[in-house]
């Protein structure tokens, strides 16, 4: 088995998986997920390990929104793409046409994610239970969400953020640039492969 279940290797992480919900830029259950839980590879749920455990210390828990993706969602996604349906552009892409998404890459065929060693995630506040205030939400597609930017974010937000960032990349992460939540592995195990199995509890 080469993905895991992260939550049941770090069971205090929360999940959120919108791909295997209609909450979520499209609208439907993505093809490939099967179950609500977050795969990866076992390098993944080693260095998660050790964020988690570094985030406990600070008072917050972990949240994944998703993690491993198969191709056959992606192809979901351009299949989409040729449709007339833009039914979530008010709450995900509101200031984007459906092809500006595609045109610059904030959707594209080829994701870091289908090589299992990414993750989508936020902080909670073990306390209130509350996700941070990031100043955006996932898939929310805008400059917005870009995780430098600062324009009409608050201190606090921007401070989450770097909160996050500093996670992350402190132990062996990289960021993508247009998204906040999303983080890639630096030393990923399989670079050039783009699995295509199911999300489903048991891994895979
Ligand atoms: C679709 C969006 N959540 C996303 O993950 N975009 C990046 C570019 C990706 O697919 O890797
Ligand atoms: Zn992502």
């Amino acid at each position: 088995m080469k993905l895991l279940n992260i939550q049941k290797e770090i069971p205090d992480i929360l999940l959120d998986i919108r791909y295997c919900t209609t909450y979520n830029f499209i609208g439907e259950i993505i093809d490939g997920y099967i179950d609500p839980v977050a795969l990866g590879t076992k390098e993944l749920v080693k260095q998660l390990k050790v964020i988690n455990s570094k985030a406990r210390q600070m008072g917050y828990r972990l949240k994944i929104w998703d993690a491993y993706r198969p191709q056959s969602a992606l192809d979901h996604f351009m299949t989409w793409k040729d449709t007339e349906d833009d039914k979530m552009k008010s709450i995900f892409y509101p200031k984007y046409s459906k092809s500006y998404l595609f045109e610059n890459d904030f959707i594209i065929e080829k994701s870091a994610h289908t090589r299992g060693s990414t993750v989508d995630l936020t902080l909670v506040d073990e306390k209130t239970g509350k996700e941070l205030d990031m100043g955006s939400y996932f898939d929310y597609f805008g400059d917005i969400s870009s995780p430098l930017h600062k324009d009409g974010l608050t201190t606090i937000q921007i401070q989450n953020r770097m909160t996050l960032r500093h996670l992350m990349l402190d132990n062996g992460f990289i960021p993508l640039e247009s998204e906040w939540w999303h983080y890639t592995l630096k030393d990923e195990p399989y670079p050039d492969t783009y699995f295509n199995v199911e999300v489903k509890s048991d891994g895979n």
